[in-house]
Parts: C-alpha cells; sequence; structure tokens
C-alpha cells in the first residue's frame, strides 16, 4: 500500500528526507493552494503537512475521506480546526521543539531592535537621513523585562534577558516557585507581570483564554513608556488597544513578528513610528526549518505505518516507557469491545472499564480509548479509532467510567468490561497470560478460556444432557469444523452458555437450523 503526503506549504527539503525515503510514502508538493483546490485535491491523501500559511478548515478535513494525520511544521495549531480534526479521527502532529532556538533568538532580536531602535535608524539612513537625535535608545541592563507565557520559548528569552541583566518578572498558570527559582525569575499574576515590566513579551498559544489577554484594560495598568512585544501569536494582543495606546504615548514602542491577520501588508499600526515589525519569521531559520520538517515528517511517516506518534496534538501522547507496557493488552481490549457489540441489543448507554491487578499501576487511558473504538468500531465503521473514540461516545451520549482496583481475582492482571443498555447489562473480562496471549476469561457470569480472535459462536441454554453433541453433530454435517469450544453453566440444569471457536463463520441457514433445537435460548455468531 502506497500512502499519498501532500505538502501545502514550503517545507525544507532536507527536513522532509524522512518521507522522500520511506519505502511506501508518495510525496506531493503543492504550494499556494487556494482553499477551494486544497477541498478539491484534499480527498486523494493519507497526509497533509503545512506551516501556518494552509488553514486547515472544518470545510476543508470534512472532505478528507482518506486523511489519517496532519502534521504542522512548527508549534502553533491555530490554522488547524482541531475539533473538526478530532471528529473526523484525524490526528494533528507538531513540531513543539524544533524552532524553540530560533524563536527566542528572533524574540531578544526584536527587544534589542526595539530599545535601540535599530530599525528605524537603519530606515532613515537608507533613506540618505543621518539622525542621531531621533533614534536614541533605552538600556536594557537593570529593567524588567515581563513574560507571559514561561513555556519553552518564554523560558529561553528569559534566560537570554538574564544575560542582558535584565530583571524578570514572568506568570504562566504552570510556573512554581520551584521553577521559578531555578530559571531565576521572580514570578506573579499576570496583572503583577504587567504592572512591574518595562518590556512585555508574550509567549501563550492563542486560544480563548489568551486572545485579547493584552487589551485596554491591562494597556492602563502598565508603567508609562512600557515596550510590548509578541512573537507568538497575533490575536494575544489586541491591536486596537495597542494602536491608542502608542498613541497616548502610553506605550514607548512594539515589536512585532505576528498579527491578528497575516499577511498584514496594509496594517495601520506599521504606519506608527514606534512599530517594528517582521513578516512572522520567528521559525525563518535554516535551522529551525530543517528540524520542525524533520520531527514532523517522522512523525508522519511512524503514524501511518506503526500507528503511533510522538507529538500528538489532539491525542495524549503515550511515553515510549508506557507504550512498551501497555501494547500488549492494545489487542484484548479492542477485541472485549467488540466480543461485547455481538451480545447487546439496543443502544448503549453506560460502559463500565475496571483495571484490576499489575494494570493499576499504569496509566490506562491509551486501552479505555481502544476499548471504546471495539464497542463503537462495528457499527460506526473504519472511521473510529484512537482519536476521535472517545469524543464519538461523548457526542452519543454514552457515559464512560473508568476505574481501577487492586483486588487481584485470580489473574495478575485482569480487564472488565461492562456495558449497560436500557434492556440489559453484559459484561466480559479478560487476562494478558505470561507467554500465551490475551485470552477472555468471563463472560457474564460464566467462567472460559477463550482466545479472542476467529471466528466464534455463542450460545445460551438449558443445560441438558446431548445438546453438546446435537449442536457439534450438526455442523460436522454441514462441514464446519469446530477448533476449540468453552462451556459453563449457571448450576445443574440451570442456564448455561457454549462458546465455540470454528473454522467458518456460519451462514444464516447455519444459525436458523441451529436455533430449531429447543434447548438453545439464543445464539450469536460473530467474527473478532
Ligand atoms: N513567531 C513565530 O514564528 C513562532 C515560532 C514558534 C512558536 N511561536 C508561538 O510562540 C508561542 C509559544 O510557543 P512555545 O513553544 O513556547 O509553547 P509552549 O507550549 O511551550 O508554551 C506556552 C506557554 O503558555 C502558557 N500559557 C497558556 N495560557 C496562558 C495564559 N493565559 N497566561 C500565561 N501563560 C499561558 C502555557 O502554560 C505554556 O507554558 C506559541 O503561540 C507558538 O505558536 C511563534
Ligand atoms: O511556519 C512558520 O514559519 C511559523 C511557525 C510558528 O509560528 C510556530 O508556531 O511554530
Amino acid at each position: 500500500m502506497t500512502f499519498k503526503v501532500l505538502i501545502s506549504d514550503p517545507l525544507s527539503e532536507d527536513g522532509i528526507k524522512p518521507l522522500r525515503e520511506a519505502d511506501n510514502i508518495q510525496v506531493d508538493i503543492d504550494t499556494g493552494l487556494s482553499p477551494d483546490e486544497l477541498t478539491e485535491k484534499i480527498g486523494e491523501y493519507d497526509a497533509l503537512l503545512v506551516r501556518s500559511q494552509t488553514k486547515v478548515t472544518r470545510d476543508i478535513i470534512s472532505q478528507a475521506s482518506k486523511l489519517k494525520i496532519i502534521g504542522r511544521a512548527g508549534v502553533g495549531v491555530d490554522n488547524i480546526d482541531l475539533s473538526a480534526a478530532t471528529e473526523y479521527g484525524v490526528i494533528v502532529v507538531n513540531a513543539p521543539d524544533g524552532n524553540t532556538n530560533s524563536a527566542a533568538e528572533h524574540t531578544v532580536a526584536m527587544l534589542m531592535s526595539l530599545a535601540r531602535k535599530i530599525p528605524q535608524a537603519f530606515l532613515a539612513l537608507k533613506n540618505g537621513k543621518w539622525d542621531r537625535k531621533t533614534h536614541v535608545g533605552v538600556e536594557l541592563k537593570g529593567k524588567t523585562l515581563g513574560v507571559v507565557g514561561m513555556g519553552r520559548i518564554g523560558a529561553e528569552v528569559a534566560a537570554r534577558a538574564k544575560g542582558q541583566r535584565m530583571n524578570v518578572i514572568a506568570y504562566d498558570p504552570f510556573l512554581t516557585k520551584e521553577r521559578a527559582d531555578k530559571l531565576g525569575v521572580d514570578f506573579g499574576s499576570v496583572e503583577d507581570v504587567i504592572v512591574a515590566s518595562d518590556f512585555i513579551t508574550v509567549h501563550t498559544p492563542l486560544i480563548k483564554e489568551t486572545k485579547h489577554l493584552i487589551n485596554k484594560d491591562a494597556f492602563a495598568k502598565m508603567k508609562d513608556g512600557v515596550r510590548i512585544i509578541n512573537c507568538a501569536r497575533g490575536g494575544i494582543i489586541d491591536e486596537d488597544a495597542l494602536y491608542d495606546a502608542i498613541k497616548s504615548g502610553k506605550v514607548a514602542g512594539a515589536a512585532l513578528d505576528v498579527f491578528e491577520e497575516e499577511p498584514a501588508t496594509d496594517h495601520r499600526l506599521l504606519e506608527l513610528p514606534e512599530v517594528i515589525a517582521t513578516p512572522h519569521l520567528g521559525a525563518s531559520t535554516v535551522e529551525a526549518q530543517e528540524n520542525v520538517a524533520i520531527d514532523v515528517s517522522h512523525d508522519v511517516v511512524r503514524y501511518l505505518t506503526e500507528d503511533v506518534a510522538k507529538n500528538p496534538v489532539n491525542l495524549p501522547s503515550v511515553p515510549k516507557e508506557l507504550m512498551n507496557k501497555i501494547e500488549p493488552y492494545f489487542h484484548l481490549s479492542e477485541k472485549l469491545g467488540t466480543f461485547l457489540t455481538y451480545l447487546i441489543p439496543g443502544v448503549i448507554e453506560e460502559i463500565n472499564i475496571s483495571y484490576s491487578g499489575e494494570l493499576t499501576e499504569l496509566e490506562v487511558a491509551p486501552l479505555t480509548r481502544n476499548t471504546i473504538k471495539g464497542l463503537l468500531k462495528r457499527h460506526l465503521g473504519d472511521h473510529v479509532n484512537d482519536v476521535n473514540a472517545s469524543y464519538l461516545a461523548e457526542k452519543r451520549g454514552i457515559q464512560v467510567n473508568e476505574n481501577k482496583s487492586s483486588t487481584p481475582r485470580g489473574f495478575t492482571n485482569l480487564l472488565k468490561v461492562e456495558v449497560k443498555t436500557k434492556e440489559v447489562t453484559r459484561s466480559i473480562a479478560g487476562t494478558l497470560l505470561n507467554g500465551l496471549g490475551p485470552r477472555i476469561v468471563q463472560v457474564d457470569a460464566y467462567s472460559v478460556d477463550l482466545v479472542p480472535e476467529g471466528d466464534l459462536v455463542v450460545i445460551k441454554h438449558n443445560d441438558r444432557p446431548g445438546v453438546i453433541g446435537k449442536v457439534g453433530s450438526l455442523l460436522a454435517e454441514r462441514g464446519i469444523n469446530i477448533a476449540a469450544m468453552q462451556v459453563g453453566r449457571s448450576d445443574v440444569g440451570g442456564e448455561a452458555i457454549m462458546i465455540l471457536t470454528v473454522d467458518k463463520y456460519l451462514e444464516d441457514a447455519d444459525v436458523e437450523a441451529l436455533n430449531e433445537f429447543e434447548e438453545i435460548e439464543k445464539l450469536t455468531a460473530m467474527e473478532l
């Protein structure tokens, strides 16, 4: 099978080598497509790679019937409709580390240019003006830099600012006193940062909480003559409020690499002499472009060929060490879910997944997602995957409960799935037997020992002598070989269950013939 990958923004040719070198991947590069052209084309592709120019909208994703992965060569994923991607089961991966250094260096370049008015002086000189009076700057030494957002880039900027002998005060909802001490910065609320700083630089993502975080009210609280830097995302700073604050003299200058609408060639902020700007160049270095393209290309190859991604954005990433431990349970968890779908009539209302024994020591969320996938896939189709399984369950109003109990229950590990509909509650449990692989060990109240694989027949019947023989003979007459058989009963002469592993899926006629036996209460043929 060959996977088709579309690259719709310019990426480093050296960086996409992992894609070019993969045997089963065809790479098409088509930059500058209009939204309509991309919508028309996307149906052919298994993967889409973008930088920040391509807007991957819901409309585009909804037409991407084969799309499995969107790779963002960079950090910010605000140009991708993540909800739509999750809903359609498309994983989004980014390259979070590859451009940190370049973005931090660019921020420092902007900070220094802003302080010393280098772009303005250069422009004047280019225009033949030797003007030393207008371009008097300020020193950084001893000034306070406020950093809003102390993630990868914010922390790097803070470290470099300290090298300029600046004091740094930072705010980040995840910044603890210990980390602040380690980084050698003061920390406080966003208001503390805004009030105390001579320069303010923002390094948050653009999300609901950070949209216009720096607004009219915030400017009002700042020191007179404050200088503002935004090398993160347009929209974190309210551009109208910034314009007014510069015009009023409250803000002495601003350095902007990003804008609410890009490209921003005709922006009124650019008319102000106090504003210096670059066209979203934070990550535009040879090194960063190569790094991010390599990282995202590797993840695309990995996901298309092995179903694992290192930097997923719309799915929690599973550390390698954990993955090694839980991977053997993947097959079991999905099969338990699939098995149950054959036993339940009606609409699932609740799924209860319990983990016991060794499993209690592990992060089991990936197994829960996989079990839900098994429960939904048979009815909803192959588009159900790890990315959208939980979303699809929630959308259908299915309550999913996950719990851990350390009670050994006779197994070193046990995964039990119970499903409730309006009419019934059914359950199944499985284990991973050392050296033998996955086994189903319980179906409702019955203990069994079953490999969760192949064509199975589950027969609920009355416990009477001869039933097993009758079923065996009928199947033999029809040329259906029984590979394995499990029987269990509630009590002598009561309800009993027979589970057969057969070499061939039962046709409707075979099921009808078996149902003729009066001892058989219910028969279900299934394919795991
Ligand atoms: N200009 C460029 O070319 C360029 C290049 C790379 C990254 N970026 C942008 O820079 C930003 C930071 O990137 P990063 O790699 O450091 O990301 P990151 O995820 O490492 O850091 C972001 C930090 O923002 C913090 N945060 C979230 N909400 C906040 C809030 N309300 N107030 C304060 N902090 C908040 C988070 O806790 C996190 O620590 C992103 O917007 C990214 O898209 C721009
Ligand atoms: O693609 C780019 O050059 C911009 C990348 C940058 O904004 C990011 O968020 O990583």
